[in-house]
This record gives C-alpha cells, sequence and structure tokens, in this order.
C-alpha cells in the first residue's frame, strides 16, 4: 500500500484547470520530490493533499484512507506541511511559545510546556528561543520553528514545500541536514516541491518531473545524479543544473 496515493488528480482554480491526471505513488518512509517549471502545479499538489485548494477531481489517498475536499481533523494530525517562507507562515505576533503550543491546544494534547521544550530541542534550538517572537529569530531559526510546529502532533507524513530557497545559502544544508535527520530517526514519509536538483540528489530517493501541470517523467535519484533521464525536458532541466557538463558538451 502507497502512504500518498494520487491517482488522476485533476485541480482548479475557478475556471482555470492547473494541474491534469497527475497519477503517483509515494512509499512509506520514501522522500519524493516534484520538480519543474515554475507554475507547473507543484505547489497546487500539495495544497490539494493538505485540503488547502480544494476544487479537485480524481483520488488522494494518505496512508489508504481517501481524503475529503473539507477540513478534516484526523488528516492533520497524520500529514503536515512546511512552506517556503517562515516568516510568513509563522504569526509575527505569537511567541514561538504559543505557535508550538497551539496545534497542541487545538488537538486537546495534554503535557504541552514539555512538548514544545521537547520540539525546541528536536529541531536543534536552545530553550531560550521559547519566549521570542518571529522577527527576533534569523531565517533558518524560524524554519526551524516551521519544522518544529509541523511535527508537533507527531505526523508521518510531511509535505515540503521548497523548504530551504528561502534561506542563505549557508543556512539551506543545515535544515536539509536537520530534515533528512528527522526523516531517519522518526521514519517520515517526505512529498517535496524543489526546484533544486541537488537538493533531490541530497534528500530525495525518487522524483517526477512536472511541466503544464502534468507529470513527464517519474525518475530514480540514482537516474537523476547520472543523468539517465527519459524524456527530453527533464534532460533540458538536468544539463541546466549542471553547466560545468553542459559546457564540456560544446564544440
Ligand atoms: N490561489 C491561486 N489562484 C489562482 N491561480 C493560482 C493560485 N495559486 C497558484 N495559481 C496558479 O496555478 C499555477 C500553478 O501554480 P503552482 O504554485 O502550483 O506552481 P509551482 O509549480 O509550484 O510553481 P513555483 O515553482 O513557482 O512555486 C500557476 O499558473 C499559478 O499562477
Amino acid at each position: 500500500m502507497s502512504a500518498i496515493h494520487l491517482k488522476d488528480l485533476n485541480i482548479f482554480y475557478g475556471d482555470t484547470q492547473v494541474v491534469h491526471d497527475v497519477t503517483l505513488d509515494v512509499a512509506a518512509g520514501e522522500s519524493f520530490a516534484l520538480v519543474g517549471e515554475s507554475g507547473s502545479g507543484k505547489s497546487t499538489i500539495l495544497k490539494a493533499i493538505m485540503g488547502l485548494a480544494p476544487d479537485w477531481t480524481g483520488a488522494i489517498e494518505v496512508d489508504g484512507k481517501p481524503r475529503s475536499h473539507g477540513p478534516d481533523r484526523a488528516f492533520s494530525r497524520q500529514c503536515q506541511m512546511v512552506f517556503q517562507d517562515p516568516y510568513g507562515s509563522l504569526h509575527p505576533r505569537k511567541t514561538i511559545d504559543a505557535t508550538l503550543a497551539e496545534p497542541l491546544l487545538i488537538h486537546g494534547l495534554k503535557n504541552r510546556d514539555a512538548r514544545v521544550v521537547e520540539l525546541l530541542g528536536e529541531v536543534g534550538l536552545d530553550a531560550r528561543f521559547r519566549f521570542r517572537f518571529p522577527h527576533q529569530l534569523s531565517g533558518g531559526q524560524r524554519q526551524r520553528v516551521a519544522i518544529a510546529r509541523a511535527l508537533a502532533l507527531e505526523p508521518r507524513f510531511l509535505l515540503l514545500d521548497e523548504p530551504t530557497s528561502a534561506l542563505d545559502v549557508s543556512i539551506q544544508a543545515e535544515i536539509l541536514n536537520l530534515l533528512k535527520r528527522l526523516r531517519k530517526e522518526r521514519g517520515l514519509t517526505y512529498l517535496m516541491v524543489t526546484h533544486n536538483l541537488p537538493v533531490v540528489a541530497f534528500m530525495c530517493d525518487r522524483l517526477a518531473v512536472m511541466r503544464h501541470g502534468r507529470i513527464e517523467e517519474i525518475a530514480s535519484a540514482e537516474a537523476l545524479k547520472t543523468g539517465a533521464l527519459a524524456t527530453p525536458y527533464a534532460r533540458e532541466l538536468y544539463r541546466l543544473s549542471n553547466p560545468e557538463e553542459t559546457a564540456e558538451e560544446q564544440p
């Protein structure tokens, strides 16, 4: 059984269809990437899975359970999303403590104080950050808080939407290492949007290459590392992310 199963998924914003007939399966414990040009519908797929883009047809199943079109509390305990911009996704007037305690409160979980401190530790933040506000943290620290919030309900599936692309290059590797460690320790399943193929090679087992709202190709990260991709568009993406090889190929 797939951990995340999408079948013939079509997603619409009003009259405009932005995702066409997407079918893919992510195995339990797998890290799977969606890559492709801007506007190809990658983030929209994550949003539909989370219930944030409710106008869709086809099937979305997570852990064998079909997802309804509306809010689903049981679902959100299982599956959480981390957004690209941690500054935008954290409430500016809430302390880190309030941000991390909120999902625990909503779901009626006890021992919230201890759990908030534990969550900070799990993402490598000192307890002294607890009563600070987002603007008092660096971009990397804010993304750590966003990851801690996503982990608060102990989900098994994380949807990661460009989780490092808003960060300084020097910080990106730290956050990628954190995500890699958390996945290993917790047996998490990742579905991740990125435009960065080296990130896919570092973090993921397989990838789907998307273009104009459709999947062009599903490949292994191994095929990505060696450039053994089947479709011209995927090969072009590979060439663009390996400029040295492109240069060598020139006559
Ligand atoms: N809330 C919205 N209302 C209407 N159209 C939208 C909305 N969000 C996205 N779109 C459109 O849907 C299409 C797919 O967008 P989406 O953000 O999923 O692409 P993407 O592949 O994730 O791109 P990027 O890499 O730039 O984030 C784009 O044409 C975009 O303009």
